[in-house]
């Protein structure tokens, strides 16, 4: 069942050079008990989706639904009650940890909003703590008395406090160092199997999400142009983009990481102000023929692989060829 779900979702921004559509035409679903991976690089409009995903930014055009319940034009008061079901975890613990409070506090927050007795939440946080394996001597110190990592654990306590049935976590590990970024996803994938909670997992960095989803939506220039299982696109990925961030990927296993050279995406991601016309990715794709300058490749099923989904036109998984990213490099410069 699907437990948070976009349809044609879009969220514009008017600037002062003019309209930014940073989300375009988006639809997702989070199942239960399932974690998806959206990645992108920097600028895609991934955090905007969480955003728009939690009503923390509105809008313009699409539904939201939260276990089938339409929350798109929820008042205030009806959306503060869905907060206990869909929470969110930020890139920089450190800067969404108030300074001033006592970690008991910070984690005990949501619950007194929630309207929780006083012994109720002191038993609560007593048992969260615990369960993201901080000491019980950590409720009465305060954020900055702690490492990054500890601070992600008191992050992911304070989220879930309420029980939510969804977690949007936005970049939660891209701040810490490799050796704890692998504690802290292992804390993450502990939890999801003893509360059953999902995880929208918000990363530009293919090789943190690898780890951890069941299904993988990758975002360009604020549209989906890519989405199926995890296991079906790491070894085959559709899109020349995502096979792109696959080859920029840093491989976190030894062994892959002999046989796979590292190689970075060129050319810069254009203006979301002005975005290339036909497919937006026509400007750095090693594939791209006259087609993809003129014509947008909508998102569409990819016939014979149930489940898959690929904006191109020439997709890799279809016409069964894999670009070479070395032979190729120059075309990868922004035209
Ligand atoms: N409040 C805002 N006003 C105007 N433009 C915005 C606003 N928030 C985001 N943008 C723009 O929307 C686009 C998408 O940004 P967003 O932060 O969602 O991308 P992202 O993929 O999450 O990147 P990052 O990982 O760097 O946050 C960017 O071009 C960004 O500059």
């Amino acid at each position: 069942m699907s437990i948070l779900s976009a349809r044609s979702l879009s969220v514009r921004f008017e600037t002062p050079r003019g309209t930014l559509q940073a989300v375009n035409d988006v639809s997702l679903d989070v199942n239960e008990r399932e974690t998806v991976g959206l990645v992108g690089e920097s600028g895609c409009g991934k955090s905007t989706l969480g955003k728009a995903l939690m009503r923390l930014v509105p809008a313009a055009e699409g539904r939201i639904f939260v276990s089938g319940q339409d929350i798109t034009r929820l008042g205030s008061k009806a959306i503060a009650a869905i907060r206990s079901d869909v929470q969110m975890i930020f890139q920089d613990p450190y800067g969404s940890l108030n300074p001033r409070h006592t970690v008991g506090k910070i984690i005990g927050q949501p619950l007194s909003v929630a309207g929780w007795k006083r012994a109720d939440i002191k038993a609560r946080v007593c048992e969260l703590v615990d369960k993201v394996g901080l000491p019980q001597a950590a409720l009465d110190r305060f954020p900055h008395e702690f490492s990054g990592g500890q601070r992600q654990r008191i992050g992911i306590a304070r989220a879930l406090a309420l029980n939510p049935k969804v977690v949007i976590c936005d970049e939660p590990v891209s701040a810490l160092d490799v050796s704890v970024r692998a504690q802290v996803i292992n804390l993450m994938k502990d939890l999801q199997a003893e509360t059953g909670v999902s995880f929208l997992f918000i990363s530009h960095d293919l090789s943190v999400v690898e780890h951890i989803s069941d299904r993988l939506l990758v975002m360009y220039l604020g549209r989906v142009v890519e989405s199926g299982k995890a296991a079906d696109i790491w070894p085959a990925p559709a899109h020349p983009y995502t096979a792109a961030l696959l080859a920029a990927a840093p491989v976190a296993n030894p062994k892959l990481a002999r046989s796979r050279t590292r190689k970075t995406l060129q050319g810069e991601l254009p203006s979301p102000l002005n975005p290339p016309q036909g497919c937006a990715f026509h400007t750095r794709c090693p594939i791209a023929q006259a087609r993809c300058h003129e014509e947008r490749p909508l998102l569409r099923s990819i016939e014979g692989h149930a489940g898959r989904q690929v904006a191109c036109h020439f997709d890799l998984v279809t016409h069964q060829k894999t670009p070479d990213l070395a032979a190729t490099e120059t075309s990868y410069v922004s035209a």
